[in-house]
């Protein structure tokens, strides 16, 4: 790894960027990053971490060999279209953007260039990512250990099919939103069983860590978890019957279905702006 320039400067690129500088992947002076136009937001993050910042393509580029795109999908198309020029056959550019597909970025970047196509999760700021990768063709066996090595400084890093992407972004992409709206409703109900809202807060975050832990080291399932905590007649029991009652587990697998569809849908609008934009004949 000679030289990583970040496309874009939000809370993913600053997670991957916290990530790779402090297991050494690289050193500081060899990563650089450019935004759409938020010159504060690169000072911030060239004094936070001492990487470099500039709005100069060319110096973005030079001796660069991994390109990570890291704005949203709705910027995609401008933004790879802009730089495209710069793009060159020998670079490896790596996408976390939601629902966008290998060959999209391979249409707008207008070269047969080897892609790697990620969905972490914003726990890589705490380098707790749950990251599933796929790779296209393209992408050789040296650079999927860089890649392991990349992805490894902000979490776990499963490969998986392309296909199966979609469905992660909705799972686990999306995942630590469903578990904060949980965490949510456990903070607000505390309050309303009259707790003190900071204790409870502390409690709520260790019960949460426990059960996770539990899940992980346990040769249990999760429901054979659920069963042991759950006394007959106690207040599990109580409990979970109310979740039952308003189906929330139904409630949770229809929210995943649907992250899943949204993630399909915006890969298809950007696929078929592309059919107007970069018709392929
Ligand atoms: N947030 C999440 O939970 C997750 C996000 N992702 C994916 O990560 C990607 C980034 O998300 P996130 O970091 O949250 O986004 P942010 O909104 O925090 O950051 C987006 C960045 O893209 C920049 N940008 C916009 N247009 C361009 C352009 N034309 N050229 C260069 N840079 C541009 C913005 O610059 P400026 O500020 O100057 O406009 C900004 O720095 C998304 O594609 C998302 O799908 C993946 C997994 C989880
Ligand atoms: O909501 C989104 O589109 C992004 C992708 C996964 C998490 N956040």
């Amino acid at each position: 790894m000679k030289k990583i320039a970040f496309i874009g400067a939000g809370s993913m690129a600053e997670a991957f960027i916290s990530g790779i500088l402090e297991n050494s992947l690289i050193d500081k002076k060899n990563v650089w990053v450019t935004n759409n136009s938020n010159e504060e937001r690169l000072k911030r993050l060239s004094d936070t971490y001492g990487v470099r910042t500039t709005y100069d393509l060319k110096e973005l580029f030079a001796g660069a060999d991994i390109v990570i795109l890291s704005m949203k999908p709705k910027d995609a198309a401008t933004a790879i279209q802009y730089i495209r020029e710069y793009l060159t056959e020998k670079m490896l550019v790596v996408s976390v953007l939601a629902g966008v597909s290998m060959s999209t970025i391979e249409t707008l970047a207008r070269l047969p260039i080897a892609v790697v196509r990620a969905m972490p999760n914003t726990s890589a700021a705490v380098g707790k990512s749950a990251t599933a990768v796929a790779v296209n063709e393209r992408v050789t066996p040296k650079q999927i250990e860089l890649m392991k090595d990349l992805f490894g400084t902000v979490g776990l890093t499963t490969f998986v099919e392309e296909e199966q992407l979609d469905a992660v972004t909705g799972l686990s992409g999306s995942g630590p939103a469903y578990i904060y709206y949980l965490i949510e409703a456990m903070e607000k109900s505390a309050v309303e069983v009259g707790l003190d809202k900071e204790m409870a807060s502390e409690l709520i975050v260790q019960t949460l860590i426990g059960a996770a832990e539990m899940v992980k080291n346990s040769t249990k399932s999760s429901e054979q978890l659920r069963r042991d905590v759950t006394s007959p007649g106690g207040t599990t029991e109580a409990g979970v019957k109310v979740l039952e009652e308003h189906q929330v587990q139904q409630a949770f697998i229809s929210c995943i279905k649907a992250a899943t569809e949204q993630s399909k849908k915006m890969g298809a609008v950007l696929r078929e702006q592309l059919e107007v934009t970069e018709p392929t004949s």
